[in-house]
Order: C-alpha cells, then sequence, then structure tokens
C-alpha cells in the first residue's frame, strides 16, 4: 500500500521539567492525503498544538515520527508554513515586505526579483489585501493581520500548510469571511492542510476530515469523522443539509457525551 502524503506515524510525546515527566501524546496515528483539509479538535491542553508542533519540526517525538512526501520530519523547513492564533507578523514591515520576506527566502534562487515581486503581489491578491500592502501591522485590523499570515504561508508554497487556531482571536462575522476564503483558496489551489480548531462548525464547514482528540494526559485520536459535503460549501446552504448536522451532531457527541472536560487541578 502506499504511504500517506502526510504521516503521523505511532508518535508520542512525553514532557521532562525539572525531573517531572508528562506524557501528552501517546500512540497518535494519522495519515492526510494531498489536497485534504483535516481539523483537529479537542479539549484545551489535550495536546493539539504539540501535534501541530510536531509536524512544523518545533518539537521532536519521543517516540515514533512524522513523514510527509517520504521524508521524515526532524526539524522545521519551508515545506510546513504555520499559521498561529496570535499573528506572527514583523511589526516594523509593511504588508508587502513581510510577505516578501519569505518569498525571497524561500525562492531568491529560483525566481528573479521581478518573479518575486509578481509572486508576493500574487499572494497578497489571493487574500485581498493588495489594497493595504504599504500598510505596517499596527496600521490594519486583526483579521486583516491573519489575511497577511496566511498569504505569507501561502507564498512559501508549502507542501502542508499548518494552522493553529488561525482565526481564534477574530470575532464572528471576521472569522466567517476568513474561513469563506480560506474555502475558495483551497477550492482553487487544493493545499494540504492541517488545522486546530475549537469551533465545531468551523471543522465541519472547512473539513474532509475531523480528528477527535481524547483527553490527557497521553492524549490520542479517539476518533477521525469524515465530511462527505460536496464542493464548493456554501454556509447558508449547510446550515439545513442532514449530512452537515449530522457531522456537527457526532463531534458534539464526541466532545460533550465521551470526552468531557475536566478542568486540570
Ligand atoms: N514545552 C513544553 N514543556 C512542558 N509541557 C508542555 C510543553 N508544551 C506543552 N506542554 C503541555 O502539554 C499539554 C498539551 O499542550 P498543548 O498546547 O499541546 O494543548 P492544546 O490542546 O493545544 O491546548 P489549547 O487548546 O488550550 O491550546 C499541556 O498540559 C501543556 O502544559
Amino acid at each position: 500500500m502506499s504511504q500517506p502524503y502526510l504521516k503521523i506515524d505511532q508518535v508520542g510525546k512525553t514532557f521532562s521539567r525539572r525531573g517531572v515527566e508528562s506524557e501528552v501524546l501517546r500512540d497518535i496515528n494519522l495519515g492526510v492525503e494531498k489536497g485534504q483539509f483535516v481539523s483537529i479538535i479537542g479539549h484545551s491542553g489535550c495536546g493539539k498544538s504539540t501535534m501541530l508542533n510536531l509536524v512544523a519540526g518545533l518539537t521532536q517525538a519521543t517516540t515514533g515520527g512524522v513523514i510527509l512526501d517520504n521524508r521524515e520530519v526532524n526539524s522545521p523547513g519551508p515545506d510546513r508554513a504555520v499559521v498561529f492564533q496570535n499573528h506572527s507578523l514583523l511589526p516594523w514591515l509593511s504588508v508587502y515586505a513581510n510577505v516578501r520576506l519569505a518569498v525571497d527566502k524561500v525562492f531568491s534562487g529560483a525566481k528573479t526579483r521581478a518573479q518575486r515581486h509578481d509572486w508576493t503581489m500574487h499572494n497578497l491578491e489571493l487574500v485581498q489585501m493588495v489594497h493595504a500592502r504599504d500598510k505596517r501591522p499596527s496600521e490594519i485590523s486583526g483579521g486583516m493581520k491573519q489575511r497577511v499570515g496566511i498569504a505569507r504561508a501561502l507564498a512559501m508554497e508549502p507542501k502542508v500548510l499548518l494552522l493553529d487556531e488561525p482565526f481564534g482571536a477574530l470575532d464572528a462575522l471576521t472569522r466567517a469571511h476568513l474561513q469563506d476564503s480560506l474555502m475558495r483558496i483551497h477550492g482553487s489551489l487544493g493545499n494540504t492542510v492541517l488545522m486546530i480548531t475549537h469551533d465545531v462548525d468551523e471543522a465541519v464547514l472547512l473539513s474532509d476530515q475531523i480528528v477527535m482528540m481524547t483527553n490527557g494526559p497521553a492524549a490520542t485520536i479517539g476518533e477521525v469523522l469524515s465530511v462527505p459535503l460536496p464542493r464548493p460549501r456554501e454556509r447558508l446552504e449547510l446550515a439545513a443539509d442532514p449530512a452537515y448536522i449530522g457531522a456537527r451532531e457526532s463531534v458534539l457527541r464526541f466532545l460533550y457525551e465521551r470526552q468531557h472536560f475536566v478542568e486540570a487541578a
């Protein structure tokens, strides 16, 4: 059988701090096919960010490993671009320069200056941010900053886009706009995406698969739900769609019946 494009293989992660060991993840096995949009959902503190960081190469697995496109992941690299909840734009650079910096880093050998400029502008267009290209991050809204972060990540042409609650800090309307943008971009570019979210509707609307994590310590994947809704998806039409309602209910049942949130002591 052929390998999935992204494979998390029997991964376990134990942190050691001042001689105290805490097992955060155990026996994580997940395969993601090229072009799939996969969400990870689970209660706070179960280890979702740790899992994403392992794929990003920011954390090393204690056991098992991560394989992307037949190569083992051991360190961060431009083939895995991460967008965090709180934007990580450089405040002294313009919107354009923030994206251009990533473009120059990845494509300085492969594209000419003019091509790198065009590529930067193309990615700003994708997220509809060309109009603010000369602004600094402090001069634009939170939603706009996340758009720029997404443009910067897309501009690196990563093999997998890693989104750690990218819309978590935004108001509901801005969030909906950005979800629609992301769906449109995924629809046209076919990116492989791994996204952490706490929002059940967001997970169902955007995903092909929803990975549901059990509570920690030693959290693992409790269930993977396929979302069989055809694309392109329209949020208003889906609200009354039985398949959408069924998927939403499955995730809610998992989170609130099978895996109650227990507040850490
Ligand atoms: N570098 C670290 N050293 C020690 N413990 C860590 C480290 N990083 C994370 N942890 C612990 O691992 C557990 C899982 O954290 P993680 O941030 O992955 O969870 P999460 O599901 O993403 O949480 P949330 O939904 O609240 O963002 C937590 O108990 C956290 O304290």
